[in-house]
């Protein structure tokens, strides 16, 4: 069997407080984008679980793929598998591969071993692998708030614009940008996201880490900038970065001039 976990952006991220068990509380927009992973998996008795496909970097305990599979297996009889993963999604892009390739696996595993696993069960097994790795299960466009698993749908359609999602060379720590935001109550409140055109969210929709990772990651700016002398809309750096995308309702002709690098989404 196999699955095509996507990427995500955020529209606007305000991270609000620091929790006394060291996460953040943040509100946010996810928005599903069609850049993709593949993550295959067959049953595998001989061999017992393996992995293969580009090295997920970091020990192989932290795997979430394999944490994804070792979670269910706490609870279930499930055979070995072997896995399979064509990693198109960057890491450290604040684009949340990761954690979509974990909530994939989860999804895959009630599928094809017929766990019958309800939605709002398989959230609460996702939480576990990482705080957005819930958004993923569903994968609507969702307010988040909590720690980024506390979801609210959101009717907003961005299927009439191009999305293009730019990579600078730099990756970013998501525990590196926490490290270092300074949390503030936000200014804007990000349910009303889809009440407000769009022309308007380059004033009003922010992410509240590009003021301290801008900084320490000078390109990551700079990419944003290119974006917008494109035409885009709207830009911002996605997460903890260091994806930056923009929204534009056309893409001009000269666009391979402006940015003539670092493209890795066209949608
Ligand atoms: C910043 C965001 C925004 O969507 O995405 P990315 O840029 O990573 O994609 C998320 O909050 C990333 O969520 P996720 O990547 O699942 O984080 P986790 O693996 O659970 O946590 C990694 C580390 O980030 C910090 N962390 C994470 C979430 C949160 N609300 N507060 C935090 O302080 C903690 O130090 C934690 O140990
Ligand atoms: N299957 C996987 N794909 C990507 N990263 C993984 C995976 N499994 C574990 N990781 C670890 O999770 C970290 C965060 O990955 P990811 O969610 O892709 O990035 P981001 O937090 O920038 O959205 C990576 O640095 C990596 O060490």
């Amino acid at each position: 069997m196999i699955v095509f976990p996507n990427a995500k952006i955020n529209i606007g991220l305000h991270v609000v407080s620091r929790r006394s068990d060291g996460y953040h509380n943040l509100e946010t927009v996810f928005y599903p984008v069609q850049l993709t992973d593949a993550l295959e998996m067959a049953e595998n008795k001989t061999t017992g679980i393996t992995f293969s496909g580009l090295p997920v970097e970091g020990p192989p305990g932290e795997n979430l793929v394999l944490k994804a599979y070792h979670l269910l297996k706490n609870d279930f009889e499930l055979p070995p598998v072997q896995f399979h993963l064509h990693k198109k999604i960057p890491t450290g892009a604040g684009l949340g591969g990761g954690s979509s390739d974990a909530a994939f696996a989860l999804k895959m595993l009630n599928e094809y071993f017929q766990l019958r696993l309800s939605t709002e069960k398989l959230k609460n097994y996702a939480v576990k692998l990482g705080a957005d790795c819930p958004f993923f299960i569903e994968n609507k466009p969702m307010f988040a708030s909590g720690i980024g698993d506390l979801f609210s749908p959101m009717e907003l359609n961005l299927t009439q614009y191009r999305i293009v999602i730019l990579k600078p060379e730099v990756s970013v720590s998501t525990v590196l940008a926490y490290k270092n935001v300074v949390p503030v109550p936000p200014e804007f409140n990000l349910k009303k996201l889809s009440g407000l055109p769009i022309e308007q969210w380059k004033e009003t929709v922010v992410n509240d880490f590009e003021k301290s990772i801008f900084p320490l990651f000078p390109d990551i700016e700079k990419w944003k900038k290119k974006l917008y002398e494109a035409g885009a809309l709207y830009a911002s750096m996605s997460g903890s970065g260091s994806a930056v995308f923009g929204i534009f309702r056309h893409l001009p002709a000269d666009f391979d001039k402006i940015i003539p690098e670092g493209v890795l989404f066209v949608g």
